[in-house]
């Protein structure tokens, strides 16, 4: 497959790696220094576009590839506002756009429980829940992409409560998000259910960005000759 990397950090370089290693072709970089290049590609010179930059550039460049036949997989996080804009502009332009807030297939296995086990829990008001995400200190948005579809989840079995607040504020109606930027964290959510008594915890530990780098580059190979708007749900039948 011939992959567009745009977004050349953390993630371009681990998504390099594991996307040459499966036997791809990397057709082009851009980086925030030569985004004017991005006029170079369209469907016909690339398979797939995997973008992951930054919460400013991510919608921008998600706009470029389905307006350019580029099927597109993208992980950047803190864009939620626009998601729903690129969901449209992807039917409308009949193209092919993949996107996940973590594209580990762990984390995803963590969201299943996850909504598993608030269908459990929801039935015991004296357990209250909250999530907690901790990443490195070079990560922009807060809370974390994950968190936000950690609680997102919750939320699907929990009917008197309506979206998140960031501690250390708290409101009875909505679901608190402890954010920790700590030294280079990869990554950690942990979902708790905290009695006066007792306490459950479910978590995710990234151990390094390989999982991320490898469900994205699946996820490309998985949208070929595919039309609409996926998740992992989709790719993984979960
Ligand atoms: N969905 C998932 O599974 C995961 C999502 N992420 C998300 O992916 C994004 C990137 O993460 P990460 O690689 O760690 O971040 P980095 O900061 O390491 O890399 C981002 C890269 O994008 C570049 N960039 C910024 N703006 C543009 C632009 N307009 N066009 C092209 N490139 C641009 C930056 O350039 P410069 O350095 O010059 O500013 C940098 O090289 C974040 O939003 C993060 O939250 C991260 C891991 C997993
Ligand atoms: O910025 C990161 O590093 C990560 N971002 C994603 C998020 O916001 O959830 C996924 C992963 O946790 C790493």
């Amino acid at each position: 497959m011939r992959i567009l990397l745009i977004g050349y950090g953390k993630m371009g370089h681990t998504i390099e790696h594991i996307a040459t290693q499966r036997g791809h072709e990397i057709v082009g970089i851009i980086d925030v220094t030569n985004t004017h290049t991005l006029n170079q590609y369209n469907g016909t010179n690339v398979d797939a576009a995997i973008e992951f930059t930054h919460p400013e550039s991510a919608f921008k460049n998600v706009y470029y590839c389905l307006n350019n036949k580029i099927p597109v997989v993208c992980g950047s996080t803190g864009w939620l506002e626009h998601l729903g804009e690129a969901k449209a502009i992807c039917e409308t332009k009949n193209g092919a756009f993949f996107y996940a807030s973590n594209y580990s297939i762990g984390v995803n296995l963590f969201f299943h429980f996850n909504e598993y086990l608030a269908s459990k829990m929801q039935a015991y008001p004296d357990f209250k829940v909250s999530v907690k995400e901790v990443h490195h200190t070079q990560k922009v948005d807060k809370p974390s992409g994950t968190a936000i579809t950690t609680v997102d989840g919750i939320l699907t079995q929990y009917r008197d409560k309506q979206g998140w607040i960031l501690a250390p504020e708290e409101a009875t109606n909505k679901i608190t998000i402890s954010s920790e930027r700590i030294g280079n964290v990869v990554g950690t959510h942990v979902v708790r259910y905290q009695s006066e008594n007792d306490t459950i915890e479910l978590m995710h530990d990234a151990h390094s960005r390989t999982g991320f780098a490898e469900g994205a580059v699946m996820a490309a190979e998985w949208l070929q000759n595919k039309k609409g708007v996926f998740g992992m749900k989709d790719m993984l039948n979960l």
